[in-house]
């Protein structure tokens, strides 16, 4: 699939093929503006792709980059109203409020209305809202953001419950380490396209490298699979030296940037 904001505009995705397996945690990262946020608007279907589909109906739910906080309801009644939309009776959406709110650490603030809520418990309203309803895929857009480190300790904990659970949960976050070795997949998003990334406990790379003779104008994109280390710069040509297992990202990746880069030669170190 791919997605432009406006007719004749630049492409903030194209040729994405992503299949989200179940039971599995999937991060997504890459620099800012690279379209992360995007792409998850995209896989909870609260935007549609301008080419492509995506497939498949799981029960969703999402915490957005930013929480529309300035709702008529208290921290209580909101998750309360949101487990009803799920399907719950009001005793058992009350309960799951109550639950999420003191497993964040936010029971104090049951009764407090949504607009005067610090921004880190309104934060916990956000991830509490997102996990009431045991949602089969999970979607969190930089959701520890603002959180107390026991609130952070506890989303991550419920993340991986959700994934014993059998559900699928795709993340966004700036810290590198969290989650980290609990992860099953890890994309980045760069130059319009989703690239695979290695997990931290992945091997090391064999040794063997390749070298790419390209050309293009500008800077190269930022965070290209593999890392490619630039050996020599002219003209706008140069030679990247890569990992071998990382070659083919990285071509698919160059070629898929905007500007396309040219690919002059590949050949073995
Ligand atoms: N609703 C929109 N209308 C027009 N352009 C948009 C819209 N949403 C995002 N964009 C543009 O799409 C590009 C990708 O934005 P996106 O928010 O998906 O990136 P991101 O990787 O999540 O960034 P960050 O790490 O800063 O959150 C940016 O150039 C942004 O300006």
């Amino acid at each position: 699939m791919g997605r432009r904001y406006s007719i004749g505009g630049p492409w903030v995705l194209r040729g994405i093929d992503l299949e989200l397996p179940e039971a599995a945690l999937v991060r997504v990262g890459g620099p800012n503006g690279a379209g992360k946020s995007t792409l998850l608007r995209l896989i909870t279907g609260t935007d549609a792709p301008t080419e492509g589909r995506v497939t498949g109906r799981p029960r969703t739910a999402y915490v957005p980059e930013r929480f529309p906080a300035a709702l008529p309801f208290t921290a209580a009644g909101y998750l309360t109203h949101l487990g009803r939309v799920h399907g719950l009776s009001r005793r058992a959406a009350e309960e799951r409020a109550g639950h999420w709110l003191e497993r964040f650490g936010a029971a104090a603030h049951a009764d407090t209305g949504l607009a005067e809520l610090s921004k880190g418990t309104s934060q916990k309203v956000a991830v509490a809202q997102a996990l009431l309803a045991a949602p089969e895929l999970l979607v969190l857009d930089e959701a520890w953001t603002g959180l107390d480190t026991a609130a952070r300790a506890e989303l991550d904990r419920a993340v991986r419950e959700r994934v014993t659970a059998g559900a699928t949960v795709v993340f966004v976050d700036h810290d590198p380490a969290r989650l980290a070795g609990h992860e099953d997949a890890r994309y980045t998003v760069a130059g319009a396209g989703l690239h695979p990334a290695p997990l931290s406990g992945d091997p090391k790379p064999s040794g063997a490298l390749v070298l790419l003779d390209i050309t293009g104008t500008g800077p190269l994109p930022p965070q290209l699979p593999g890392s490619p280390q630039e050996l020599s710069w002219s003209d706008g040509s140069r030679t990247l030296s890569v990992a071998a297992e990382h070659s083919d990202d990285l071509l698919r990746a160059l070629l898929a940037a905007r500007p396309p880069w040219h690919i002059r030669g590949v050949r073995p170190a």
